[in-house]
């Protein structure tokens, strides 16, 4: 069989049930068209004999009975996820050569599972960007193109690589994180499906941490079936991580039934913001009136904080960076700068972080340090956080008025070039998180579906926000909508 690479995660499982293909053959053709794609720069550390021996053990637990849902399906690991013995840099030069003693849950899980590792994808720096471009490997290249142009463009970010290599067909799915939009919004760059779960459902345990309370775990894939299939082998509580939920993980495949018939579904006024392309309105009204034909009620509804969720998220964002980077001293991981006569730690410590981190991450760990600072902790850090609640409870307010999900842009704009927003003022980069950190802040499920093509043929994508842990049910909602859009589009291949 030729092509098994562009496969969804379901169609390769049942083909591996019926004995119709192996999952050395698979992993092999994904290895192939690795190997191929290294002008999208997506995989930076490929594991192929570790993939190899792991599809093998596959092949034979695939001879018994209890086999698990995704046993010897190959998928690609974002490098912020700690795999044990295999190279782990989060993007950033200062984890040069880490390479982890253990395996973080979530990966773990997937092992468990039967998942293939296929190596580890390229993703910003400690996962702060919206374009890939702060990577120290240099940064992740969208398979899409706008019409004719050849001009190269971004997968989105953080988990640029993820996105690029589910779209490119480099593997069959992967994993990602989202602390303010990092999986939704590259999902819909790329016309892949991405779901950030409720803060909770994954284990943040050997996640590289960004900003603890805002950071989950999600499967980024190739339909809404493959992301339930995923986020059930990814998820479950776990004692090592304080904030994982001890709650039964559903069947999430089994609740895709497609009804959505008396669904409530929440059209929130605020996020029609001021200068909003008219394509991504259009994209809005007709997923609308699709959730609408497929039997939805839909009500208009207020979320009147969300203007105020962009600058409450970065503001908490890079105050928690700026304490879980602290670690990274030259003395415990990675690079550590030469060192002068005369230098003592001081230097030490200022040397290795100056060389260590980009300019991003700088950035926010020097805006998070002066938010915490004691002359400006209440006005700024402490703000926000009241902001947060009153986020919170925004959100709280509609649903307990009954509605079911809510919809909205999962953007506001299709992919920008590569440099396009680099040169820019931050706030630029920073307002591609518009319509999703008010989810994180919330710490809701929220999930990105591919839905249209802009007038220059890139994919546009909405987002639907759920009712905390009810994943099963916004999984669904989100299959309505992808049966309903049924996009279909791929990119071409000039790689
Ligand atoms: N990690 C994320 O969710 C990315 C977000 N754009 C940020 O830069 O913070």
């Amino acid at each position: 069989m030729t092509d098994l690479n562009k496969l969804g995660l379901a169609e390769a499982r049942d083909l591996l049930r019926k004995g119709e293909t192996t999952s050395v053959e698979l992993t092999q053709s994904c290895l192939t068209a690795i190997d191929a794609a290294g002008a999208l720069n997506a995989f930076v550390h490929k594991t192929p004999e570790l993939a190899l021996e792991r599809a093998k053990a596959a092949d034979e637990r695939l001879k018994g009975d209890n086999a698990p849902a995704m046993c010897g399906l190959p998928i690609g690991i974002k490098d912020l996820f700690c795999t044990k013995g295999v190279d782990t840099q989060a993007g950033s030069r200062i984890l040069e050569g880490f390479k982890p003693e253990y395996e973080s849950t979530v990966s773990q899980n997937l092992i468990d599972n039967g998942a293939v590792m296929l190596g580890k994808l390229n993703m910003d720096e400690f996962a702060m960007g919206s374009s890939n471009e702060t990577s120290i490997y240099g940064n992740a290249v969208s398979p899409w193109r706008r019409g004719n142009d050849d001009a190269e463009l971004t997968p989105g970010g953080s988990s640029g690589g993820s996105a690029a290599a589910v779209a490119a067909d480099l593997c069959l799915a992967a994993t990602g994180t989202d602390t303010g939009g990092s999986i939704r919004q590259p999902a819909a760059f790329t016309g892949t499906v991405g779901i950030k779960p409720t803060y909770g459902r994954c284990s943040r345990w050997g996640t590289v941490a960004f900003a603890s309370s805002l950071d989950q775990a999600g499967p980024m894939t190739k339909s809404v079936r493959d992301a339930a299939i995923m986020l059930e082998a990814m998820c479950g509580h776990d004692a090592k991580d304080s904030t994982s939920a001890d709650l039964a993980v559903p069947n999430f495949e089994a609740m895709l039934t497609g009804d959505i018939k008396g669904k409530k579904i929440g059209i929130p006024k605020e996020y029609c913001m001021d200068g909003m392309p008219g394509e991504i309105e259009q994209l809005w009204a007709d997923g609308t009136a699709m959730l609408k034909a497929a039997g939805a009620e839909i009500v208009d509804i207020s979320l009147p904080h969300t203007k105020y969720a962009l600058p409450a998220y970065y503001v908490i964002a890079p105050a928690e960076a700026s304490s879980n980077l602290a670690r990274y001293d030259g003395v415990r991981y990675g690079h550590r700068a030469t060192l002068e006569a005369g230098d003592g730690i001081t230097e030490m410590y200022e040397k290795t972080r100056a060389e260590g981190f980009g300019h991003e991450v700088q950035r926010r760990v020097m805006i998070g340090t002066y938010v915490l600072s004691a002359g400006f902790y209440d006005a700024y850090y402490n703000r926000a956080r009241r902001v947060r609640t009153l986020i919170k409870k925004d959100f709280e307010d509609v649903f307990a008025a009954g509605v079911d999900a809510i919809l909205t842009p999962a953007t506001p704009s299709a992919a920008f070039g590569l440099g396009e927003m680099t040169d820019a003022d931050p706030v630029k980069m920073y307002l591609n998180d518009v319509f999703t950190v008010t989810v994180n802040l919330a710490g809701l499920p929220g999930i990105a579906v591919p839905t249209g093509l802009d007038a220059q043929g890139l994919p546009l994508g909405l987002q639907l926000i759920g009712k905390p842990w009810e994943e099963g049910d916004l999984l669904n909602t989100a299959y309505a909508l992808e049966t309903a859009a049924g996009f279909v589009a791929k990119p071409g291949k000039w790689w």
